[in-house]
């Protein structure tokens, strides 16, 4: 029935402040933001066109562009993937050849895999691209640099000249993707003035002298450690909902269970549906904290690059780029699997839930693809255990390293399954296995004479290295964020409550890291796993309020399932109405295709 909440004798359960919750849960970003970021999932170019130009642009050239983009008289695309290279820029084969006659450059691409290929907002809309193509002087190849150049007319929008440009067609699904115009571009000579080389970082002299930045070359990849701190926040928007929404509709699903006529048994209450679901919600709330605190780390870069201070930039790029892989993978995955926990329900358009993940998924590709990017790390750790034997000590996420004899020693002590609630039992033991599956990684790697070839031959395992040590630093802010202030009844109990479930989960789900590193036994492997099912029942009153806290309109979830108010079976009802298949009794083709079949004569009793 309209205007009853269906939903209101779960809320009658929750044990804490939701008004608390939902701002420790909005952080420092108010509800726009929230909205704001998931809606730019997929709009994303402005996204990067415009930091692009921050990192990469002289001051001059700022003050020339940055006005432009911001007032939308030019739309840009961040141009850098093509057709044969994504993850290795290095790789990319577009040229930007100097010509000191004319003092301009010229664009070209000298290969059908040179063409660029996915940038978004390319295909039909950008009018400029930040094009990454590679510097040659003189024959000299100077590597990937950025170029702005403009692809259309401002007046006609028609493309000029040299200028090939599509749309890449349809993507997976009918997902909102569809909505991104993902374009491929062919240069054919294509001339830019000089000064539209963007030169914050290295310039090319009007004698065509190229003066090589002076600082990390890295820099120039600036605006992907952007986004991909950005990417860490959107992943925990995007779990969230699909959290909401199956959280929701477990509480008012049932299904089996009635005796003598009692109501069927809410598929909330299925420890099969809590054990899938509840890590879930406890993700959505790491993945948050988290985020804040990358966010914090990215903001403290900026601010020393300011100050030529790049101490922690190798660090920042390990963090973004391992940060990015791991939680993009949970919220894609998780999505799928709330899916899942909605049953068959879960696989219509009105459950938000198919175009939420025909949306998200591709978060596992762009902007560095997960394995790749978890490479980076992996080769962030070899190197800082390379450096050790030289003194040199680990700070910040990696600081558990220059610990790393003690964690060779370290055994749990847990004895009780309750020991697995305090925070300093589940960080020294997530620190031993990512501390031993690093340092069984660089022993492996010693013996390798060629160490780049024992990095390949390892890579797999170096990946599961890096796995653990993104996984450590996610608990490790979790437990940090529970030792700020956070006021409000029992909101922090509840955390902690999520705290502890998002990390034994993790060590359950990975027993088999725990074991091998002989950081714990299966017997406390076994109490781990004894604790979470405790810990379920904890959060299982409290699940729908934690839901609420993320504090999502049923606009925004655009599901059916997840409605705040938990009317579930009539708006379904009504939902499917509105589909256009609907609109006739007799399906369009039926008198030409189906009904001739239904009036064939019978032959000898066979149609
Ligand atoms: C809502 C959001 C929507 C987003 C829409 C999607 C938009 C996009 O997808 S835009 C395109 C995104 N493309 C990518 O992310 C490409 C991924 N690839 C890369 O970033 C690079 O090719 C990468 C890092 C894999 C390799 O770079 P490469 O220059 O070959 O470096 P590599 O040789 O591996 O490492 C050299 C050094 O640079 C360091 N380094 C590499 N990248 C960075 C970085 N970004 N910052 C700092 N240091 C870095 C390495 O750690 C290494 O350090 P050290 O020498 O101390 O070991
Ligand atoms: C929806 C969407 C939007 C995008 N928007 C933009 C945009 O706006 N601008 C832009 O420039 N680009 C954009 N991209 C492109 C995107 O950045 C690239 O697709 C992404 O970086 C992955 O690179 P790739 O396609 O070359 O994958 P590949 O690197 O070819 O990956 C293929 C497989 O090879 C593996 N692999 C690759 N290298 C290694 C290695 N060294 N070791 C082990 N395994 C390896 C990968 O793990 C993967 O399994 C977008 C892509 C998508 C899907």
């Amino acid at each position: 029935m309209e205007g009853v909440d269906h939903l209101a004798h779960e809320r009658n359960k929750a044990q804490f402040d939701v008004a608390v919750m939902k701002a420790v849960w909005a952080g420092s970003r108010d509800a726009y933001e929230l909205f704001h970021r998931f809606s730019r999932l997929v709009a994303n170019d402005p996204e990067m066109f415009i930091p692009a130009i921050k990192a990469q642009a002289t001051e001059e050239q700022q003050k020339q562009w940055l006005p432009l983009a911001n007032k939308m008289k030019i739309i840009g695309s961040y141009t850098q993937t093509e057709l044969g290279h994504g993850s290795n820029v290095r790789g990319l084969e577009t040229t930007a050849t100097f010509d000191p006659k004319t003092d301009e450059f010229v664009l070209n691409s000298p290969t059908l895999t040179a063409t660029k290929w996915w940038p978004g907002g390319l295909g039909k809309i950008a009018t400029h691209a930040l094009a990454h193509a590679r510097l040659i002087i003189d024959d000299k190849d100077y590597g990937v640099h950025g170029f702005l150049v403009q692809l259309r007319s401002l007046d006609d929008h028609l493309t000029l000249p040299g200028i090939t440009i599509g749309d890449i067609g349809m993507k997976y699904g009918s997902g909102a993707y569809n909505t991104m115009d993902n374009g491929s571009l062919i240069f054919d000579h294509v001339r830019i003035p000089r000064n539209q080389m963007l030169m914050r970082l290295s310039q090319v002299t009007r004698e065509g002298k190229y003066v090589p930045s002076n600082v990390p070359r890295q820099l120039s990849y600036g605006t992907m450690v952007y986004v991909r701190q950005k990417i860490v926040f959107d992943a925990s928007i995007a779990l969230s909902r699909a959290v909401c929404i199956s959280t929701r509709y477990s509480a008012v699903r049932r299904q089996f269970g009635s005796h003598n006529g009692s109501p069927e048994t809410q598929v909330i209450d299925y420890k099969t549906q809590q054990a899938r679901l509840f890590p879930l919600l406890a993700s959505a709330y790491a993945i948050r904290f988290v985020s804040e605190w990358l966010n914090s780390f990215y903001k403290d870069l900026l601010q020393r690059l300011e100050a030529k201070d790049f101490s922690t930039l190798p660090e920042a790029h390990a963090c973004t780029a391992g940060l990015k892989s791991i939680t993009t993978s949970v919220a894609a995955d998780g999505i799928e699997e709330c899916r899942k926990l909605c049953g068959g329900h879960g696989y219509l358009t009105s459950s938000g839930l198919p175009e939420l993940s025909a949306v998200y998924i591709p978060a596992c590709t762009y902007e560095g693809d997960n394995v790749v990017m978890l490479l980076q790390v992996a080769r962030y750790l070899m190197k800082t255990i390379s450096q050790l034997k030289s003194g040199n000590k680990p700070v910040g996420t990696t600081a558990y390293l220059g610990r790393a004899e003690q964690l060779m020693q370290y055994h749990s002590d847990v004895l009780r399954a309750e020991d697995w609630l305090k925070p300093n039992v589940v960080v020294e033991a997530f620190e031993a296995r990512a501390a031993r599956m690093s340092m069984a990684c660089a022993q492996n790697l010693s013996k390798f004479n060629n160490p780049e070839d024992g990095f390949q031959e390892l890579s797999a395992d170096l990946v599961e290295a890096a796995t653990a040590h993104c996984q450590l630093i996610i608990v490790s802010k979790f437990i940090e964020k529970l030792q700020q202030d956070i006021p409000g009844k029992g909101v922090k109990e509840q955390l902690g409550v999520l705290r502890s479930i998002y990390a034994l989960f993790l060590l359950h789900k990975h027993i088999g890291d725990f074991l091998s590193t002989d950081c714990i036994t299966p017997k406390q492997g076994y109490l781990a796993n004894e604790q979470l099912r405790s810990l379920y029942s904890q959060v299982r009153p409290n699940a729908i309020a934690l839901v609420d806290a993320f504090n999502y309109t049923d606009h925004f979830l655009s599901s059916v399932l997840g409605r705040y108010d938990g009317n579930v079976y009539p708006k379904l009802y009504e939902e499917a109405w509105k589909d256009p298949l609907n609109d006739t009794s007799i399906p369009d083709g039926f008198h030409e295709y189906v009904q001739p079949m239904l009036k064939q004569p019978l032959h000898h009793g066979r149609l």
